[in-house]
């Protein structure tokens, strides 16, 4: 696509689950838009086409009429920007299965909200590895994927490292009432996304424990100290952790019981040790032991990531979790 492109971009979105489907649906609501949902599966393309809706990821909600469905990977082939909206730990397989059927011009945009679990390697990195020659860059903030579909007024951030790239994704992927903000800060923009999950943990297990609103609205600030001190540490920009990706990502997540990863604390606070997820992606439980890990290596404290995944693990009960906390050394702000 080059810079002047008058005709609407043709977008791809991969991930037929609430956050892809919400994200087509907006771009497909736009005059002219050339939009596509693909799917793994046939029967999900081909009710998606029958209904007009895509029930399972997003119930009771009408898709513009617009949005095509397809499970063909050749519906990739001349894309001008393709988003990656599948789970953070399917990134790299996903990016196995159709790199062969993305044109070498196409943006790369990621979704998702975590790192690699096996490497510490950051999305955006990820897809470097997989997908060389790529423009890539990620889309993070506050958002719930019912609340975008439905028209709700919601504003996110588009980051890749050149801004004429993110204005570019910026204005293609923003609609009436979704508002993308670009921005250059692509390490800082998706550590945000990934960090506040582990932390919006933490607020649902002192939710679900009975902590108290004190002790959120605690974990919240030093949190987000948290997260400012590894983007910092990764390369970021340490003031990106004050706007959507991370403060207003943090507060929506860690408040809202419309989260996944709020309730999954929740119920680790109300039981004391982790009982899966139900099926639902909660991508923090993925991201804690990854964040604590990269943080040692890195010689950064994260003493809220750290008793995050140590409860995760069963390495640590709720009660000792916050004895340890509450006895750490008094230290400056
Ligand atoms: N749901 C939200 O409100 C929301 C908002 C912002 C960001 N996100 C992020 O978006 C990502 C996806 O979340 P979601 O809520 O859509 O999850 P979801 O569980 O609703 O859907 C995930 C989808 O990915 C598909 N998928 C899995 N592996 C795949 C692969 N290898 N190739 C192609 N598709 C694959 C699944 O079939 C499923 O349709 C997460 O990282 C999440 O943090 C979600
Ligand atoms: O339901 P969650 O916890 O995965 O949160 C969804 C989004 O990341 C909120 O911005």
């Amino acid at each position: 696509m080059s810079a002047n492109q008058t005709i609407a971009p043709k977008i791809v979105v991969v991930g037929a689950g609430a956050f892809g489907t919400a994200l087509a649906a907006v771009a497909a609501a736009k005059a002219n838009a050339d939009v596509t949902l693909l799917s793994r599966r046939e029967e999900v393309a081909a009710e998606c086409r029958l209904t007009g809706r895509n029930e399972k990821a997003l119930p009771g909600i009408a898709l513009p009429a617009r949005l095509a469905f397809s499970a063909d990977a050749a519906a990739l082939a001349g894309a001008d920007i393709v988003l990656f909206a599948m789970p953070s730990q399917e990134h790299r397989s996903a990016a196995q299965t159709y790199g062969a059927a993305i044109g070498a011009d196409a943006m790369i945009v990621t979704c998702a909200k975590g790192m690699e679990q096996s490497t510490g390697r950051l999305l955006t990195e990820l897809l470097a590895d997989e997908l060389p020659g790529h423009r890539i860059g990620v889309l993070s903030g506050p958002g719930f994927a019912a609340d975008i579909a439905k028209g709700l007024p919601t504003a996110m951030v588009v980051a890749a490292p050149d801004m004429a790239v993110a204005t570019q994704l910026a204005e293609a992927l923003s609609g009436p009432t979704f508002r993308l903000y670009p921005s250059t800060d692509r390490i800082g923009v998706q550590l945000g996304g990934a960090l506040k999950n582990v932390l919006a943990i933490a607020c649902g297990i002192v939710e679900g424990a009975g902590l108290g609103d004190s002790a959120r609205a605690a974990l919240i600030s030093r949190g987000l100290a948290e997260m400012s001190r590894f983007i910092a540490a990764r390369s970021g920009e340490a003031d990106t952790v004050r706007g959507l990706s991370g403060l207003g990502d943090l507060v929506l997540t860690a408040t809202s019981h419309q989260s996944r990863n709020l309730r999954f604390g929740i119920a680790l606070g109300e039981n004391g040790r982790a009982d899966g997820s139900g099926g639902e992606l909660v991508e923090g439980a993925f991201a804690a032991s990854v964040a604590a890990r990269v943080a040692q290596d890195l010689g950064i404290e994260m003493p809220v990531t750290e008793a995050v995944a140590a409860i995760i693990d069963g390495r640590l009960d709720v009660r000792t979790a916050l004895e340890q906390l509450m006895s750490r050394p008094i230290t400056q702000e």
